[in-house]
């Protein structure tokens, strides 16, 4: 009997309206399983609301849309809270480290915002695997451009998520900088078993990645004038209809 297992991410009919704003159509898709997820497409196309509602940051204004088992549709308030603690990573540079505090400090906050207890194993293992043991008493304010690309990642995989969801993480950064990021966050996806999730607008991002991980391409098309196209359409059709 083959067991069917449910795709990490899926989403169907999904849109998002901004008040007095953009109304955004995305198209349905599902993750194969396996694989990870590159969002790619211009500016202004939608990747970082696409991104904000996969992180349960802004609601749906309609469809479906399912990460790890989970209708985020029907969580509320403080559930969408526990539940992006517990599922998610965000990888993120606008996410700043406290300056004042050392990394280990830094590392501990997480837990500490969640109510939880630190878990010293845990933050052991994550800053092995990263490489930061030697780091652990540095102020972040201290930390030069690599070193903070790896403590940002640390802090996004501390308490075992198991999907890591990255904006545009190769944005503002050179080359090198940015083949580093690139290779951060697949070993994180290989060693930590993550699924990634990944925006970019950059075709040179999208090449490096599928050369790495088997990843699934999503490009995202402004579906936004299609829609209202064809709702002015069917207007135009009911109009003409005899009354
Ligand atoms: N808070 C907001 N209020 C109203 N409109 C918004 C808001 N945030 C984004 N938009 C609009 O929604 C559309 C999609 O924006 P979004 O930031 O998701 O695109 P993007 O593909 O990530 O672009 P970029 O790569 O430039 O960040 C744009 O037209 C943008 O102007």
């Amino acid at each position: 009997m083959t067991v069917l297992s449910e795709p990490m991410i899926a989403w169907h009919s999904l849109r998002h309206a901004y008040p007095g704003g953009a109304l955004l159509y995305f198209d349905d898709f599902v993750l194969a399983p396996r694989h990870h997820l590159l969002v790619h497409g211009p500016s202004g196309v939608g990747k970082s609301t696409l991104l904000n509602l996969m992180a349960g940051l802004l609601r749906p204004s309609d469809g479906q849309l399912r990460l790890a088992g989970v209708e985020l549709g029907q969580l509320q308030g403080a559930a969408v809270d526990r539940w992006r603690g517990s599922q998610l990573g965000l990888v993120s540079q606008r996410l700043h480290l406290s300056p004042s505090l050392n990394v280990l400090e830094n590392l501990r906050l997480p837990f500490l915002a969640a109510g939880l207890p630190v878990d010293k194993e845990r933050i052991g293992l994550v800053v092995t695997s990263l490489g930061l043991e030697g780091l652990a008493k540095r102020r972040a304010a201290q930390l030069n451009q690599g070193q903070l690309q790896r403590v940002i990642l640390a802090r996004a995989l501390l308490r075992g998520p198991r999907i890591l969801l990255a904006d545009e993480p190769t944005a503002n950064l050179d080359e090198e900088a940015s083949e580093r990021m690139i290779g951060l966050l697949c070993q994180a996806a290989s060693e930590h078993h993550v699924t990634l999730v990944v925006t970019t607008h950059d075709a040179r991002v999208v090449q490096r990645f599928q050369a790495l991980l088997p990843v699934q391409l999503h490009r995202l098309r402004n579906l936004g004038w299609l829609a209202s196209g064809l709702t002015a359409g069917l207007s135009t059709v009911l109009g003409g209809q005899p009354g």
